[in-house]
């Protein structure tokens, strides 16, 4: 489908705690909502109320090895809905959110735009586990990386504040919102990530647990029934069960300045494991021109990003905030394949 002219596109984003809708005319947001509730949905009244949009950019978390964005039609949402189970938070929304869109725009293109493919030229050795190359090959199995819209606008943002051609850039960005992940980015794209073949991996999340000893998750799944285990290290780990909250750093550090040693605890843990992280994508980089933060916790916690630059000194640069402007690279994306 190709059109004429793209200037307005409705952008919606749907993440682990809220969906974010947005409208983008000529490269900036002329409005934007964001639904807290898990289930919401945009309220079209709303956004045709800020006037008739060219097309609609979706954001799916994985898209397997696209490469770029797609179409939504039929045939691609099947394909996508096999990706729910290396996705289980994000893509059955994504997939539901799809639906919605094309019920009350039918005329209007719609564009899957994906986390992973900031990250389809991961070298092979960050992208292969070291497990049996059999198994490799027979499941599909490869770190795929996410937050790749984010990385890819920070990448962006942060090229301007440097004068620089984005491929002249070597960072690391910090993803911290209710997903968490730390990305090396140089050339023009992610060279290692700490978010693997699915979301889970990596660094502690609001409700995921990151990195695990793959011995844990083997004896736990002794232990217990396996959809017991799937729902507690997607919705019951990270912030959220060590905690006792709901993993939203608002509620841990509130409950830590209230004497919690268990918060306090999970905090700690968070910024352990977010420095250990930092440090080692530091290694995949020739050098390091920016440190880059973005995200909720990013943008609204500067307290806690004051204890996390503590310990990180030895990179020789000073951590900088970039608002997650996820929904600019996907408005990008979608006039990009749609001319
Ligand atoms: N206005 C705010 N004040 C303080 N913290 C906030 C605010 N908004 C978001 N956060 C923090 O950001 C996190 C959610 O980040 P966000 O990027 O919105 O997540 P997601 O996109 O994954 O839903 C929460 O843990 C919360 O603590
Ligand atoms: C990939 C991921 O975890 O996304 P979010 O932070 O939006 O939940
Ligand atoms: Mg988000």
């Amino acid at each position: 489908m190709a059109v004429d002219a793209v200037t307005r596109v409705l952008a919606v984003n749907p993440g682990s705690s809220s969906l974010k809708v947005s409208v983008v005319d000529g490269g900036e947001s002329i409005g934007q909502w964001t639904v807290q509730d898990w289930d919401g949905m945009p309220d079209p009244a709303a956004v045709e109320a800020v006037g008739p949009v060219d097309a609609i950019a979706l954001r799916f978390v994985h898209g397997g090895d696209r490469r770029g964005p797609v179409l939504l039609d039929p045939f691609q949402e099947n394909r996508l809905r096999a990706l729910v189970p290396l996705a289980p938070i994000h893509q059955p929304r994504s997939l539901l959110l799809g639906r919605a869109l094309r019920t009350w725009w039918p005329d209007t293109p719609l564009v899957a735009c994906f986390d992973t493919s900031f990250h389809a030229d991961l070298p092979p050795a960050a992208s292969t586990y070291p497990i049996p190359m059999e198994w490799t090959r027979k499941y599909g199995v490869r770190r795929y990386g996410f937050h790749g819209l984010s990385c890819a606008n920070a990448l962006r943002t942060t090229a301007e504040t440097l004068g620089r051609h984005p491929e002249d850039v070597a960072m690391i960005c910090c993803h911290l919102g209710s997903g968490v992940s730390v990305t090396a980015i140089d050339g023009g794209h992610s060279i290692d990530t700490s978010m693997g073949f699915t979301p889970l991996d990596g660094v502690p999340m609001a409700t995921r647990p990151g990195a695990l000893d793959p011995g844990l998750v083997l004896h736990l799944a002794r232990e217990m029934p396996m959809d017991v285990l799937d729902a507690g290290l997607n919705h019951h780990s990270g912030l959220a069960g060590m905690s006792g909250t709901t993993g939203d750093l608002r509620e841990v550090l509130a409950a830590r300045a209230q004497g919690c040693p268990d918060a306090d605890l999970a905090a700690r843990v968070y910024l352990h494991r977010l420095r250990r992280e930092i440090a080692a994508v530091r290694t995949s980089l020739p050098r390091l021109d920016a440190l880059v933060l973005t995200g909720g916790v990013a943008e609204h916690q500067p307290g806690l990003l004051d204890e996390l630059a503590q310990g990180l000194e030895f990179l020789g640069v000073a951590p900088t905030v970039t608002p997650a402007r996820e929904d600019l690279e996907m408005a990008r994306q979608t006039e990009e394949i749609l001319h």
